[in-house]
């Protein structure tokens, strides 16, 4: 990235973003210091028109990945697996500090649970891997970000870029209450300018609805309205419409919190059966998903007042079995947090 190049070593100065990057789209942006998230960012309520974009990730540019071969083309392989790399990354809402020179490598078709107590910055770093944090207006940032070893943040990039090939999924499950399940899967397509015939959509549609878990308790009534899923299936509705503009990488910011016990394990065993195909991030206060569904683990700390860092990344068995700190030790059996 080229901003954060001048990542503080000593006392660091935040940016303002605003004179960094392009403005988003209108209408993405909230006013004033302390101003809530923009409209993709908030989770509960019906999303609108404009949200999707931000809400899904996905980009207003696009190669269309879904359209036929061209004939006597060969059919295309399956793409490698993305890795993503955090280095130095520190965050400020205005003067407020709140994560101090993170660095994390996730890896490619691994999941890596992101795990601590409430307000050490979590979220804040998980949407800075997309470009979101940057829509708070009083937000800074420094470090780098690289999507296999590209700068996401590097100036000629758009913003939408970052979101098109890193997807988010939220707490709460936001599709369109009012379209149609086939709808909702191909909505991302159409944000992307990208055209698509029936019979690819169609294709489409099974095929992200598969891989969400979804296909066969929905198959049978494509044009029924997203809303009148239960709750899991909504959030795996969602999961399908962040696949269907096929991101690299899937940011997840506790997909299960809203969830029953019964649809947890259902989305568990979609991201198990994900990371087949997608580099997964999420999110989790839930110490045995984390352990269940990730290979990889960090533990973000912000102690007293001080900005969040990681305490300790690695293999989750062994950040969960012999902890190297005390501290993930006792935040992993439930001491604190
Ligand atoms: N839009 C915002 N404006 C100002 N401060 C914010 C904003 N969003 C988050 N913060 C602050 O940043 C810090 C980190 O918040 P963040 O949501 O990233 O933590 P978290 O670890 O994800 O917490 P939780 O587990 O409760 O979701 C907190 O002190 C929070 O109050």
């Amino acid at each position: 990235m080229s901003v954060p190049n001048s990542v503080p070593n000593s006392v660091p100065a935040p940016q303002p973003l605003d004179s960094l990057f392009p403005a988003p789209a209108q209408g993405q942006h909230a006013s004033g210091v302390h101003a809530p998230p923009p409209a993709a960012a908030v989770t509960s309520g019906p999303p609108t028109a404009g949200s999707i974009a931000a809400a899904d990730a996905v980009g207003t540019t696009a190669v269309d990945p879904f359209l036929p071969p061209s004939p006597g083309s060969q059919p295309q392989p399956q793409a490698p697996l993305s890795s993503l790399v955090a280095r130095d990354i520190s965050a400020w809402f205005g003067t407020h500090q709140v994560l101090d020179r993170v660095s994390l490598e996730m890896a490619a078709g691994e999941v890596t649970a992101l795990i601590g107590p409430s307000g050490c910055g979590k979220s804040t770093f998980l949407r800075i891997l997309n470009r979101m944090h940057e829509l708070v207006p009083s937000a800074g940032l420094a470090g780098e970000v690289e999507l296999d070893g590209e700068d996401i943040y590097e100036r000629s990039r758009k913003l939408t870029d970052a979101r098109k090939h890193i997807g988010m999924v939220f707490q709460k499950p936001n599709p369109f209450p009012a379209m149609s399940i086939y709808d909702n899967v191909v909505a991302g397509l159409k944000l992307t300018g990208v055209k698509a015939g029936k019979e690819t959509k169609d294709e489409l549609v099974q095929r992200c609805l598969t891989s969400a878990g979804l296909w066969n308790e929905v198959k049978d009534r494509l044009r029924s309205p997203g809303g009148g899923l239960s709750g899991g299936q909504q959030q795996r509705l969602c999961i399908a419409r962040s696949l269907a503009v096929r991101p690299r990488v899937l940011l997840m910011d506790e997909p299960c919190s809203a969830l029953d016990p019964t649809s947890t394990r259902v989305i568990e065993e979609t991201i198990k059966e994900l990371r087949q195909e997608v580099t997964i991030v999420i999110v989790t206060h839930n110490m045995q998903q984390a352990a269940r569904v990730s290979q990889r683990c960090a533990f973000f700390l912000a102690s007293q007042g001080t900005p969040g860092v990681i305490v300790e990344h690695g293999d989750t068995d062994a950040m969960f079995g012999e902890p190297r700190d005390q501290r993930t030790h006792d935040y992993v059996n439930g001491r604190f947090g």
